[in-house]
């Protein structure tokens, strides 16, 4: 026993959510959009959204098969961990998840979040949202730890060099794949201003590039949702490209949604519906890489997190300039103002 804690005894991945039928939307956005300043329009917007791909989004069935991919990695290489799975927004939610966990026997789990970056909604949000669920179910609740950022390790870099590769080969025989875009969700200035979102994602935008083979990409934004007259992350996806394009033609384009690990609603809708409907009006060629997914360097990533932070390990993987992130969470870490209540979970 390390600092007087149990040992780890189980693992927690946690994610956002997604509806699974026309019913669920409206709940679903309505926890989504809690204490967040959005206008009902942009809500009833991304509702038709969901409800075009009949009220279900594939991020819960994603998580699913992560989970399963998870689990044998784990017994591939003797991590003895039960995996566990809970929601900020839809079911399973994380109060059910912990209850079931304590009703096994859990006391101490280690926990992935499926958001590679830093920012209050891919933190601090999950660390609040996992205390508050704490709360609810009592003082045996499991302790729960978050495996730092893997934002630059070397499987998650290689996965998606890997993925932008086959997006740009995918376009080769005809065309040249001059233009590389990532994507990652845009977020209120204010909330970018109290976090690393930007700087790690241009790092790992780099050291994909990089690996990939691109001399040059661009970072650009998605999914905005705030009212027009608060500053959010620019440039957005569609206008950039429309801009580039009109100063110079785009021969190619890979778009690499490189804030998000699998590709769920705001990926379908907000790349392979509008920017391709764009893109196709511009003619311009586009091929969208994949996101992560259950791809096996990425579930390597997540099983090598893991047992770094079980061996309390000096052998940290990291790749380009940053160096391996924080295990645990500063007190300010991801702080969104205006200030929110103390979040102790995720340590
Ligand atoms: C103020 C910030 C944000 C608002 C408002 C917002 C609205 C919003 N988001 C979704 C659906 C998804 N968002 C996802 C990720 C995500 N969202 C934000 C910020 C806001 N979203 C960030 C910074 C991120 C990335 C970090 C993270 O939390 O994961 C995802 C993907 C989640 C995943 O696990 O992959 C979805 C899905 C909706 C429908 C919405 C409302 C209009
Ligand atoms: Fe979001
Ligand atoms: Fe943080």
């Amino acid at each position: 026993m390390r600092d007087n804690l149990p040992p780890y005894d189980s693992f927690l991945l946690v994610s956002f959510g997604g509806p699974e039928g026309p019913d669920d939307v409206m709940p679903y956005l309505e926890n989504v959009l809690r204490g967040k300043r959005v206008p009902r329009e942009r809500m009833l917007e991304v509702a038709q959204h969901y409800q075009s791909f009949g009220g279900v989004s594939p991020i819960n069935e994603q998580n699913r098969q992560l989970m399963a991919a998870i689990q044998s990695e784990f017994r591939q290489h003797d991590v003895d961990l039960p995996v566990y799975w809970g929601n900020r927004n839809w079911k399973p939610y994380f109060a059910e998840t912990l209850q079931q966990m304590k009703d096994d026997g859990c006391r101490r789990a280690i926990a992935f979040f499926t958001s590679m970056f830093s920012c209050y909604s891919g933190c601090r949000q999950y660390r609040e949202n996992i205390a508050e669920a704490q709360a609810q179910v009592g003082p045996d609740a499991p302790i729960v730890e978050k495996v730092r950022m893997g934002f630059n390790h070397p499987h998650f870099i290689d996965t998606l060099a890997d993925s932008v590769q086959q997006a740009a080969k995918s376009l080769a025989s005809e065309h040249v794949a001059d233009t590389l875009m990532f994507t990652a969700h845009s977020i209120p200035n204010s909330m970018a201003d109290n976090c690393d979102y930007v700087l790690q994602l241009n790092e790992t935008c780099r050291l994909v590039a990089e690996a990939a083979g691109f001399e040059t990409w661009e970072l650009v934004f998605q999914s905005r949702s705030g009212p027009p007259q608060q500053p959010w992350l620019e440039p957005d996806v569609c206008d950039r490209i429309e801009q580039k394009h009109s100063e110079s033609p785009i021969g190619g384009l890979v778009l690499m949604p490189v804030g998000f690990v699998s590709d769920h609603m705001e990926v379908l809708y907000d790349l392979d519906d509008e920017a391709a409907t764009l893109c196709k009006k511009l003619g311009i060629p586009l091929a969208r890489a994949a996101t992560p997914g259950t791809a096996p360097k990425f579930v390597q990533m997540i099983r090598e997190l893991v047992q770094e932070r079980i061996a309390n390990s000096d052998q940290r993987s990291a790749v380009g300039t940053l160096g391996p992130w924080h295990d645990v969470c500063p007190q300010d870490c991801c702080l969104y103002t205006p200030a929110r209540r103390p979040a102790s979970a995720g340590r």
